[in-house]
């Protein structure tokens, strides 16, 4: 790995990026029981889904003894027409004060040092650093100037990052990063990476893709030496991304490029055992990883939705059982399904405290139901649909939402 000739002062309650292979950040496969599951199967670090600084601001902060975690909530935006007896507080942010100690990188989507700051401060005291998101290529989220279109803004994206540096990182003594996309010449990625590394930022991810490149388009591993050359030089650590598949290839591709760490999304969203090397007995089957993954999302009372989501992540499509537990209502169903007998009572009580019935369909599911099928009759076999969603998610996925056949993709 190479060692970095300036160092920048790793702050006291932060991280050192360096020598780390992490979780990327992944809208809807990033949540908690996710990040635990990485933790477990060795990952230094865990990257938070992108949150937008609007949704977090306003948020109410709550330990949840139930769960051990911190929760951040806040009413909807049209809880005012509802009556008070019927107005349910979303949970925007769930994160495990001791398990994910030190480890937790809160992602963060904005287009403003001032919200960006705001939104910074509510979590700052419970995260080991907070990244800004500008790697983004959707239109829900370059619309509003965040993700990648701060690339085309370099100067707006240095203030904020210099503001999150000097009001947060300084004050809580706290990580500040960035995550990044290659722009379309080798030149202009060279005078974004310096303008950044000026920020007083201690971490660089990139995402070695452009923009417009898709994610089944490989991954362009040529201008890494020159952006981890000029991270070197400032003192900030470079992780690179991008179609890496597991510990010892994050590691080997460190020592070949000369960054300082790897950074794993969608082989980890596929089975986070990733994060074991080959020496710690390497990818372990989808089974174990399930079974992991459903006693995990159990004990932080993850959303049923979100589970259901991951579920179909993680078990092959050709499996008997992925069907199965795409018909699942509940976790006690699932967990009869799987056969995690053990899970089953436990099961019944998440049911019953997140209020899932078994008989009744939400409106959300049923949509989303609706919406499978029609994918699906477009396609006309499962294990062919979940491939090409892979690509290309929708986005009521995106908020989590949905039955678990087709589940579509996002790329960020
Ligand atoms: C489901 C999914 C959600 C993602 N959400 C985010 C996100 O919230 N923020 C972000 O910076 N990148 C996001 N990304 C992009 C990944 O972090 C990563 O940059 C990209 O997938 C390339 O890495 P890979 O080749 O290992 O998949 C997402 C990717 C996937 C597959």
């Amino acid at each position: 790995m190479a060692s970095t000739s300036k160092r920048v002062p790793i702050p006291k309650n932060g991280v050192d990026y360096r020598g780390k292979v992490v979780l990327a950040p992944m809208v809807r496969s990033g949540e908690l029981p996710s990040r635990l599951l990485a933790l477990k199967y060795g990952a230094d670090l865990v990257w938070g889904p992108e949150t937008v600084d609007r949704s977090m601001i306003g948020t109410t902060k709550r330990f949840n003894p139930t769960t051990s975690t911190i929760d951040f909530t806040r009413l909807p935006s049209n809880s005012s027409r509802l009556q008070p007896s019927v107005q349910k507080e979303s949970l925007i942010y769930r994160l495990h004060p001791t398990r994910e100690h030190g480890k937790l990188i809160f992602q963060i989507g904005t287009a403003s040092p001032e919200t960006a700051v705001e939104a910074a401060k509510l979590v700052a005291e419970d995260v080991a650093g907070i990244d800004v998101n500008a790697g983004c290529p959707k239109p829900f989220s370059t619309t509003g100037g965040m993700g990648a279109a701060l690339l085309q803004t370099p100067d707006l994206l240095a203030s904020i990052l210099a503001a999150l540096v000097k009001e947060v990182g300084e004050v809580y003594e706290i990580g500040i990063s960035v995550k990044i996309r290659l722009l379309e010449t080798v030149e202009k990625t060279e005078a974004l990476v310096r303008k950044l590394c000026k920020t007083g930022i201690t971490g660089l991810t990139v995402h070695c893709r452009t923009t417009p490149m898709r994610p089944r388009e490989r991954a362009i591993r040529e201008q890494l030496r020159m952006i981890a050359e000029i991270c070197r030089e400032e003192g900030v650590a470079c992780l690179m991304n991008g179609d890496v598949t597991d510990k010892d290839e994050a590691l080997q591709l460190a020592q070949d490029y000369g960054v300082d760490g790897g950074m794993i999304a969608t082989a980890a969203e596929a089975n986070s055992s990733c994060f074991r090397t080959k020496e710690e007995g390497g990818l372990l089957p989808w089974r174990e990883v399930v079974t992991e993954y459903m006693k995990t999302a159990l004990e932080v009372e993850n959303k049923w939705g979100n589970t259901k989501f991951l579920l179909s992540q993680l078990m092959p499509g050709k499996a008997e059982l992925f069907r199965k537990a795409a018909a699942c209502m509940s976790y006690r169903q699932v967990c009869e399904v799987l056969e995690l007998r053990d899970m089953v009572d436990l099961a019944k009580d998440v049911d019953e405290r997140l209020g899932i019935n078994e008989q009744k369909e939400t409106k959300a599911m049923k949509k989303a139901k609706h919406q499978n099928k029609s994918a699906q009759a477009a396609v006309g076999n499962m294990g062919k649909q979940r491939s090409i969603d892979k690509e290309s998610r929708s986005p009521l996925s995106e908020r989590g939402v949905g039955a678990m056949p087709a589940m579509p993709a996002m790329a960020v």
